[in-house]
This record gives C-alpha cells, sequence and structure tokens, in this order.
C-alpha cells in the first residue's frame, strides 16, 4: 500500500489519480487522521504501507505570498514536518518521497547552465534573499541532508492540461501583468508518473531536479497559448523586475534554471519542456468545458 499525505492537495491530488487509474492499492492521510508532528500518531496512521508520498506542506493561497503572513504554519508544513515522516519512515524501514520545490534557486549558474543536484541552494534564507516559503522550502531539505531510502523530487512551476488556479498556464491567462523570466518548469503529469517510478522501481535514494528538459521565458509559454488558439489576449508585461515588486508581489520569487540530467540518468520520465506544454496546450481543458461536463 502507498500512502499519500496532503493527497488531497493540487499536486497530491494529481499523485493520487494516477497511483489509483494504475490500480494501486493507496490511502489518502490528512491532517484530520492523526496529529502530523507527534511520530507515535503519525506512525500509527502510516501503518504498514511498503511506500510513503508526503505531498503535504503549506504553499500559501493564491500564492506563496501568503506564506509571508502565514510563517508559524509555513515552517511546520515545510520545514518540521519533513523531519517527523523521516523518523516514522526510518523506523519503518519504509522507502519515501519529499516533495521539494525548484524554487530554492534564483537565476542560473555562472555560465548560464542549469543547477544541478550539487549546487547549495541560492535562494534560501542562508542567502538572506528569499520568500519565507523558499526559505523554508530549503531549510526541509537541510533536514534530509542524511534521510535513508528518501526521494528528494524538486518540483519546479507545475502545468498541466486542466485550467486550475494553480497551473501556470491558467496563471498567465489570469495574471493582470506578466513578468519577463526564464525558468524551468514541470509538467504535473510526468512528476505524477516520476512519484509511481520511485515507488516501483527504486532508483538510487537522493535529490532529483524533476524538471521537463531546458527552459523556457514568459514570452514562449504565452505566444504558444496563442498558437494553440487557447487566447488571443494582448498579454501586458511589467518593465522590470522592481516594477512587478512594486505593483504585483510581496515576496521575491525564484526564477531558475534547473539541470535534469541526473534524474534523466536515472530513468525517470521527463520529456523536453516545449513538447510538454505542446502536449498539455493541445488537450487543454478550459474551467468553462470542464464545469459543463
Ligand atoms: N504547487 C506548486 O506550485 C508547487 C508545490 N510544491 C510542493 O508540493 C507540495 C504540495 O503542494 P500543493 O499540492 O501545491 O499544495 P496544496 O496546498 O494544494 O496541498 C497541500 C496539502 O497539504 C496539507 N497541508 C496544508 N497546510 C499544511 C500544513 N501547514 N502542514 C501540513 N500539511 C498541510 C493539506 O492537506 P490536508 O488538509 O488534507 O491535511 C493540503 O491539501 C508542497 O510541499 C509544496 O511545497 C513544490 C513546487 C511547486
Ligand atoms: C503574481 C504574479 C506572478 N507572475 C509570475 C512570477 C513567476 O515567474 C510566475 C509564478 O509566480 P506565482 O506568484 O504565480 O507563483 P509562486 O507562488 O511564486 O509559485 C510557486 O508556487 C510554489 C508553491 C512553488 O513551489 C514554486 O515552484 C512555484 O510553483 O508568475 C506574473 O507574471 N504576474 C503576477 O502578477
Amino acid at each position: 500500500m502507498i500512502v499519500v499525505l496532503g493527497g488531497s492537495g493540487y499536486v497530491g491530488s494529481s499523485i493520487v489519480n494516477l497511483l489509483s487509474s494504475q490500480g494501486q492499492d493507496v490511502r489518502v492521510l490528512s491532517r484530520k487522521d492523526c496529529n502530523y508532528y507527534d511520530p507515535a500518531s503519525l506512525g500509527e496512521a502510516v501503518g504498514n504501507a511498503s511506500f510513503l508520498i508526503n505531498a503535504a506542506g503549506y504553499t500559501g493561497r493564491p500564492n506563496v505570498d501568503a506564506c509571508e503572513q502565514h510563517k508559524h504554519e509555513c515552517l511546520m508544513g515545510n520545514a518540521v514536518l519533513p523531519g517527523v515522516v523521516k523518523e516514522v519512515c526510518e523506523s519503518k524501514k519504509l522507502p519515501w518521497v519529499q516533495i521539494s520545490s525548484g524554487c530554492i534557486y534564483t537565476g542560473t549558474r555562472e555560465d548560464g547552465s542549469g543547477f544541478t543536484e550539487s549546487d547549495p541552494p541560492n535562494f534560501s534564507f542562508r542567502y538572506d534573499n528569499c520568500s519565507f516559503y523558499s526559505g523554508t522550502k530549503a531549510l526541509g531539505e537541510e533536514v534530509l541532508a542524511d534521510a535513508e531510502q528518501c526521494y528528494v523530487l524538486r518540483l519546479r512551476i507545475p502545468f498541466e492540461n486542466l485550467d486550475n488556479p494553480r497551473n501556470y498556464l491558467t496563471k498567465l491567462l489570469r495574471y493582470q501583468r506578466l513578468l519577463r523570466a526564464t525558468n524551468s518548469l514541470t509538467f504535473l503529469d510526468e512528476f505524477a508518473k516520476s512519484c509511481l517510478y520511485c515507488a516501483e522501481s527504486r532508483p538510487e535514494p537522493g535529490i532529483y531536479n524533476v524538471t521537463n528538459t531546458g527552459c523556457v521565458t514568459t514570452d514562449e509559454v504565452v505566444e504558444r497559448l496563442k498558437s494553440h488558439g487557447i487566447t488571443d489576449k494582448e498579454f501586458e508585461f511589467f518593465d522590470s523586475e522592481e516594477e512587478f515588486m512594486q505593483k504585483a508581489a510581496i515576496a521575491p520569487r525564484s526564477n531558475c534554471v534547473m539541470n535534469n540530467e541526473k534524474a534523466i540518468a536515472a530513468g525517470f520520465p521527463l520529456s523536453y519542456v516545449h513538447d510538454a506544454l505542446d502536449l498539455a496546450m493541445s488537450n487543454w481543458i478550459s474551467e468553462e468545458t470542464s464545469a459543463t461536463k
């Protein structure tokens, strides 16, 4: 049995749907079911699972700005909880996935290439340059530095074919103005498949950048949204990151390029970012369409 903590959330529900569709025996755990911060209570709820996926955490709604006002929940969910899950999984000798984020980096390496798993985070409390959210995600990875049988999977700006306020494509369609940035992204379907891959095939445990190959600019993504007929909107852009910070954001955002070669070499099912965007956009289901179904 695979236990999914936070299986009701945006990322967790995508994982649960995939596992269920593949005939896996899945159990979703929620904060209602036990005390996440008491290893005995969490351990009892986990029972005799054979694999665990921790998709619980605090992200803020509608975006990470909300974490600046909810620091306690954010610190507990993103930095303390991974430590409790580690303790429980190690006592049960249970292999498991922790969902981390690529938002612990900003920019590119000095030579313009993407960050690898061995690059230390540069958007963290140690650099004193980050959002509270990113700081807690970097701390969550530090807590797991010596974790056994643990897959730390770094998701980065998820997108998919379903219109959803958490989907990057929906965000770009709805934000009044856009920040011009270059990012690596993660196709949510392939992230869910990557979690299943860890459960079934057990690659070497450790940190993996679970991002699609390559990177894209905001302009490239909006041009693709237009060429797929999803919108004919004339997008407006901020003149600079300073203007974006003054008018649309509370916390600084991570925009970054990630290197996924380690994940590809380990067999993770990750396609080129432009191909993944085309697949999601060519199967686009708008909120209006899904509401009438
Ligand atoms: N969405 C994104 O853009 C990205 C997300 N991630 C990471 O993926 C994971 C899941 O994110 P996402 O699905 O978007 O988030 P959601 O908020 O949609 O879901 C997270 C779930 O975690 C539980 N939860 C909420 N607050 C807390 C808390 N303070 N402590 C413990 N559990 C809590 C809730 O489940 P319940 O009420 O059932 O307990 C909730 O449904 C997080 O670790 C996040 O950092 C990484 C990169 C990008
Ligand atoms: C608020 C806002 C953001 N943006 C840009 C900034 C950035 O490049 C991109 C995403 O910014 P958002 O504020 O939507 O998302 P943010 O909350 O920063 O997104 C993150 O969520 C958490 C949970 C993660 O772990 C991250 O990996 C990432 O997915 O959109 C705009 O263009 N216009 C806007 O008005």
